[in-house]
């Protein structure tokens, strides 16, 4: 793979997930996080939003930041101004390149739409600014009209331009053809912006960076429009673990960026989320547990403490004597296996009462009284 940096888009696209509304003080936070945690670039928002919106990101650029930052913006001179206005250096200008999109805002008129793109990317360039531009649907555009538009944005001066899997319909392969024929007549790098609309926001954005890109947008905890977009956290693990790829992130503080952007969004991680839900190094399963015990390569594809995690045995309806007798040692208590296979007969009957694991101290309550006197003198 080519050099790959992150464009973390949880403070635009992040924030459009429906009922999700970041305070100033929460943006110019999580902005400042992810500058800390070595996040190469933040798309911060939408200035043509105005109030609030502009003022946080206004408060960003006063940051002075490691990290490069970026506004969104529609193919508007209005939009441009407020960019600048912000104090914002870059600017990425959208545009929609599906006939689904050309029709619902631009009455079908795909000349309009060169023009006003052509307006809003020299305007931009005009004054200075990086340029960006985004293809909206480009994975439902025709792949002649994506190719003029990309190429001729390249020819007006912009510096990068983005594939967009708007509404998440492409699998890895089909990603792979596409980015591969953008890549391959452009000399401006292609950025991925993939939906999670079945679930293959991770795995497109992968695929695309295979075939060429070599900037992805990403979001922390997937937050995004509908399902959601690529994870920062999956994006950057996989390409660390499954490719060798290191993008200078801290990952040990992945989990920290997840809690806070999970506060600020007011949506928790489902347990299961991969690398940052909290059952992500957790073991209850007897067969899991008895082979994490002898080596936790087993069942777990890194250290947990890579991605600021620790591992969880715990004991519940799944687990098996191996476990169960090492949580009892740990606390003091050898039992023979007559004794564990009757205290495993009552975890399970307890999980099921309770509909959940057992705490240690739930566990030792089950193991006889003279025992626990026995091991603990
Ligand atoms: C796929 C994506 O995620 S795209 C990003 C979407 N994000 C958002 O919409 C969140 C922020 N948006 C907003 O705050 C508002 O929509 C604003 C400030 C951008 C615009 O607000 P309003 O002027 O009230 O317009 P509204 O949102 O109702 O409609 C969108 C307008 O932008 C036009 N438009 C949409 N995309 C583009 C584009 N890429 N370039 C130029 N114009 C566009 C639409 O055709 C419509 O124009 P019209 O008013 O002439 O019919
Ligand atoms: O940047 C663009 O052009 C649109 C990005 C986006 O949010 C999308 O396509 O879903």
């Amino acid at each position: 793979m080519n050099e790959i940096s992150i464009n973390d888009t949880t403070l635009r696209d992040g924030e459009q997930a429906a009922g999700v509304a970041f305070t100033v003080e929460e943006k110019v936070a999580l902005a400042s996080l992810m500058d800390a945690i070595g996040v190469q670039e933040l798309e911060v928002g939408i200035p043509a939003m105005g109030s609030e919106e502009a003022r946080a990101i206004s408060a960003i650029v006063n940051l002075d930041l490691r990290t490069s930052l970026i506004g969104w913006n529609r193919a508007v001179r209005s939009d441009i101004e407020a960019s600048i206005a912000c104090g914002l250096k870059r600017v990425h200008i959208s545009i929609p390149v599906s006939e689904i999109q050309i029709a619902a805002k631009f009455q079908g008129n795909y000349q309009a739409v060169l023009q006003r793109l052509r307006d809003a990317v020299e305007f931009a360039v005009d004054r200075g600014l990086y340029v960006a531009v985004g293809g909206e649907d480009s994975s439902r555009a025709s792949e002649a009209f994506l190719l003029d538009v990309a190429l001729s944005v390249q020819e007006w001066g912009a510096s990068r331009f983005r594939f967009c899997d708007t509404v998440g319909i492409l699998d890895p392969l089909k990603t792979s053809q596409k980015v591969a024929n953008l890549v391959g007549v452009l000399s401006i790098p292609v950025e991925m912006h993939t939906h999670n609309d079945f679930g293959l926001a991770t795995a497109n954005a992968l695929s695309g960076l295979q075939a060429g890109a070599t900037s992805v947008n990403t979001t922390v905890n997937g937050l995004g429009e509908r399902a959601g977009n690529a994870a920062l956290e999956e994006v950057v693990m996989a390409l660390k673990q499954m490719y060798g790829v290191n993008l200078g992130i801290d990952t040990r503080r992945l989990r920290e960026l997840s809690g806070c952007v999970a506060r600020a969004s007011g949506f928790s991680v489902p347990p299961w989320k991969a690398i940052v839900g909290e059952n992500a190094f957790a073991h209850e399963a007897g067969i899991h547990a008895h082979g994490i015990l002898k080596n936790p390569n087993t069942y777990e594809p890194f250290a947990p403490e890579e991605v600021g995690w620790e591992r969880r045995l715990v004991v519940g309806k799944h687990s098996g004597r191996h476990l169960v007798s090492t949580v009892l040692q740990q606390n003091g208590i050898t039992l023979t296996t007559e004794e564990i296979a009757t205290v495993l007969e009552a975890v399970r009957n307890l999980s099921v009462q309770f509909k959940r694991s057992l705490t240690v101290e739930e566990l030792l309550n089950l193991v006889p009284q003279r025992r626990i006197a026995h091991g603990v003198s």
